[in-house]
C-alpha cells in the first residue's frame, strides 16, 4: 500500500462554538489526486489551512508528509505546494522573474534556479513570453504557470484551493493534464473545486457538507451508491440539505 502523506483523524475546528470543521478524518496516498469538495461555508478552506500548517486545530490529530500539525507547522511548510485562485502570482513581475522568486522563496538550490527556470519556460511554451509580465497573460496560463511555481521545488504535496475558477473548460482540462503528471511524478495532489467534471478527475473524493466528511470514496463508486450517473448528482444529493451557505 501507498505511503500516506496526509492523515487526519477527528479533526475538529471551532470558532467561539461554531464547529467550522467537525470531526473529519481521512488519509490521503502518495501520488493520489484528492478531491475536496463542499458547498460554500462546508469548511474545506478551514481544513486546507490546518493542512497547510496556517491555523490549528481545536481538536483531533492530523500530520502531513509525516509532520504534526501542532507542533511541526514549518516543516509542514517545506514539504508542501499551495495555489489558490486568489493569491498566486506577482501581476507586476515577468514571467521568469516570477518562477525565480518564488524558486527561491521555495528554496530551490541557486545553482539549480536559472537553468530550472529556462527548462520550465520551454516545457510550458511560454519562452517568447518569458521577459513579459505576467499581467499580460491570458487567466488560463496564469494558472498553469502558477501551479508550475507551486511544485517547482518538488513538495511532496501540493495543495490546490480552486484553481481552476473563472476558465473555460477546455483550458481546465490542459490544466488537469498537468495535475496527471505530477500525480504519476509523485507529488499528491489535494485540491478544492466547484466544478463537478473536475471532481470526476479525482481518484477519491470527500464531500463536506456543514463542517463533515459526508462521503468519501471514488467517483465511480460513489456514483453506483447513489445510483447516479455524475458527480453533479451525487454532490446534490448530499449537500442540498445543507444549512449553511458560507460568507
Ligand atoms: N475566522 C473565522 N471566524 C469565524 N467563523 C469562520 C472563520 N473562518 C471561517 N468561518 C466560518 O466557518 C465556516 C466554514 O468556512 P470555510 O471558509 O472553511 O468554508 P469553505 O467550504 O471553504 O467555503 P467556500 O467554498 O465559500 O470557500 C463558514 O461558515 C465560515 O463563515
Amino acid at each position: 500500500m501507498a505511503d500516506k502523506v496526509i492523515t487526519c483523524k477527528n479533526l475538529t475546528k471551532k470558532f467561539g462554538d461554531f464547529y467550522a470543521v467537525h470531526n473529519i478524518s481521512f488519509d490521503v496516498s502518495q501520488g493520489e489526486i484528492f478531491g475536496f469538495l463542499g458547498a460554500n461555508g462546508a469548511g474545506k478552506t478551514t481544513a486546507m489551512r490546518i493542512l497547510c500548517g496556517l491555523s490549528y486545530p481545536t481538536s483531533g490529530e492530523a500530520s502531513v508528509a509525516g509532520f504534526d500539525v501542532y507542533t511541526q507547522q514549518e516543516r509542514i511548510k517545506q514539504n508542501i505546494g499551495y495555489m489558490s485562485q486568489k493569491f498566486s502570482l506577482y501581476e507586476n513581475l515577468t514571467v521568469l522573474e516570477n518562477i525565480t522568486f518564488f524558486g527561491g522563496v521555495y528554496g530551490v538550490p541557486a545553482a539549480q534556479l536559472k537553468e530550472r527556470s529556462r527548462q520550465l519556460i520551454a516545457k510550458l511554451g511560454l519562452t517568447n513570453e518569458a521577459k513579459k509580465l505576467v499581467a499580460s497573460l491570458p487567466l488560463g496560463w496564469k494558472q498553469k504557470l502558477a501551479f508550475s511555481v507551486a511544485i517547482f521545488h518538488e513538495p511532496k504535496i501540493v495543495f490546490l484551493d480552486e484553481p481552476t475558477g473563472g476558465v473555460d473548460p477546455v483550458t481546465r482540462r490542459q490544466f488537469w493534464d498537468m495535475i496527471y503528471e505530477a500525480a504519476a511524478n509523485g507529488i499528491t495532489v489535494f485540491v478544492t473545486t466547484h466544478y463537478m467534471d473536475e471532481a470526476e478527475y479525482c481518484d477519491r473524493v470527500t464531500i463536506m457538507v456543514d463542517g463533515k466528511v459526508e462521503a468519501l470514496d471514488s467517483p465511480g463508486n460513489l456514483k453506483s451508491r447513489f445510483d447516479v450517473t455524475s458527480m453533479d448528482e451525487v454532490f446534490y444529493r448530499l449537500a442540498r440539505n445543507a444549512v449553511r451557505s458560507g460568507d
